[in-house]
């Protein structure tokens, strides 16, 4: 599957537009500013209902204007297409529509377009608290499985009753309650840490082959799920954290604790890696992502690549076009401020590609 022709009518700088798109490559060239981030959070917006840069709908709609529109045509097949309309007016309800029908649930729509994209705003997911790599597993396995999704929402609400309960401590009955809802923590949390880890186990074998093969193999790094419930069972943790979460008010332990271990050699990456080898581990981890997501879907993710030459060095960008140019990718949009530069990295690796030339909101093909 890939999105055949798109159409944006004030959707952030972009006034209107309508550009027919490569199966293959797509660059998207032009200066700071522009609008090239834009249209990757368009085509983000048409697959996940949502922007991908954590933008509100309303702060999506072109200034001035009151709603914004996408719309996009993807085809599956020789004779068969998917019409995809998302529809935001200022002070009402998103729409999100497949067919000209609109879905009751956004949920409904995840994982029939899957797509994953590379942003320099994945580093939060190395500098930023364990909640960032937690909410990072909890999305991608919610792709993977709808049940984990009910499962987690379950766990989180009785996560909130269990901690109220631990501020009114003088509530009759305190420990027989206490005792039902870590009963039911346990049974969830071992179900989140279960799928955690498996998600982890698939995905780290693969983060370490795109890694040594972005790097060269000059460099090794891995990929760890830390995670309490690893070695003790959750009602023992529950029952020995009592104390604690008593006087701190608070549920100190469990799976809303965890957290993701990343090293380079023996080393910690948050502290050690350098720029370059932090935008690695991020691109290493976004392929894992494709090929796990591959292989649970009939169809290819569709790739974006948002800023890749930032931060990498030369050799580090040709593996990359390299590894995403081959027969295991589907359809890719690449953004770059400097054309000559994308070009000829594309060119040396015998590409073919579609150039759209990005300038103050407009995208014309180059
Ligand atoms: N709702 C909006 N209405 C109008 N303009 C907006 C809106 N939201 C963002 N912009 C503008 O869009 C531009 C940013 O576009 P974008 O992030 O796509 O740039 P880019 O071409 O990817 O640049 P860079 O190369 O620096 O990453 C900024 O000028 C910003 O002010």
């Amino acid at each position: 599957m890939h999105l055949h022709k798109l159409s944006l009518i004030d959707f952030k700088n972009i006034a209107e537009a309508h550009i027919e798109l490569s199966p293959q490559i797509n660059c998207l060239v032009g200066d700071n500013g522009t609008g090239k981030t834009n249209l990757l959070d368009a085509v983000h917006y048409l697959s996940v209902g949502k922007s991908g840069f954590n933008f509100a709908d309303s702060q999506c709609i072109r200034h001035g204007a009151d709603a914004f529109l996408i719309d996009g045509v993807y085809r599956t097949s020789e004779d068969r297409s998917e019409h995809i309309v998302c529809s935001y007016k200022k002070n009402s309800q998103k729409k999100l529509c497949r067919g000209g029908k609109e879905y009751e649930k956004l949920s409904d729509h995840f994982g029939l377009i899957p797509l994953v994209m590379v942003t320099p705003s994945d580093t939060a997911l190395i500098n930023e608290s364990g909640e960032e790599r937690r909410r990072y597993m909890n999305s991608l396995i919610s792709q993977l499985d709808r049940k984990y999704l009910a499962t987690l929402v379950r766990y989180n609400h009785l996560l909130a009753e269990r901690n109220k309960l631990l501020k009114a401590q003088q509530t009759p009955n305190f420990s027989e309650i206490m005792e039902v809802i870590d009963l039911q923590m346990a049974a969830l949390g071992t179900d989140i840490n279960a799928r955690r880890k498996q998600l982890i186990d698939e995905l780290a074998p693969h983060v370490a082959r795109y890694y040594a093969a972005l790097s060269g193999d000059r460099e090794q790094i891995k990929l760890k799920y830390r995670s309490e419930l690893n070695q003790l069972p959750f009602d023992e943790i529950l029952r020995d954290a009592q104390p604690q979460d008593r006087a701190n008010q608070y549920t100190t332990r469990g799976v809303h604790r965890d957290d993701l271990r990343m090293t380079l050699g023996d080393y910690t990456l948050r502290k050690y890696g350098s720029q370059g080898q932090q935008k690695s581990f991020l691109i290493a981890l976004k392929l894992a992502q494709f090929d796990l997501i591959a292989g649970h879907s009939p169809v290819r993710p569709i790739l974006l690549l948002d800023d890749i030459f930032d931060k990498l060095d030369m050799q580090r960008v040709e593996q990359l076009i390299r590894i995403v140019t081959s027969e295991r990718f589907g359809q890719i949009f690449i953004t770059d401020c400097n054309k000559v530069r994308l070009e000829n990295v594309l060119h040396s690796n015998g590409c073919r590609y579609t150039l759209f030339n990005v300038t103050d909101g407009e995208i014309r093909t180059a």
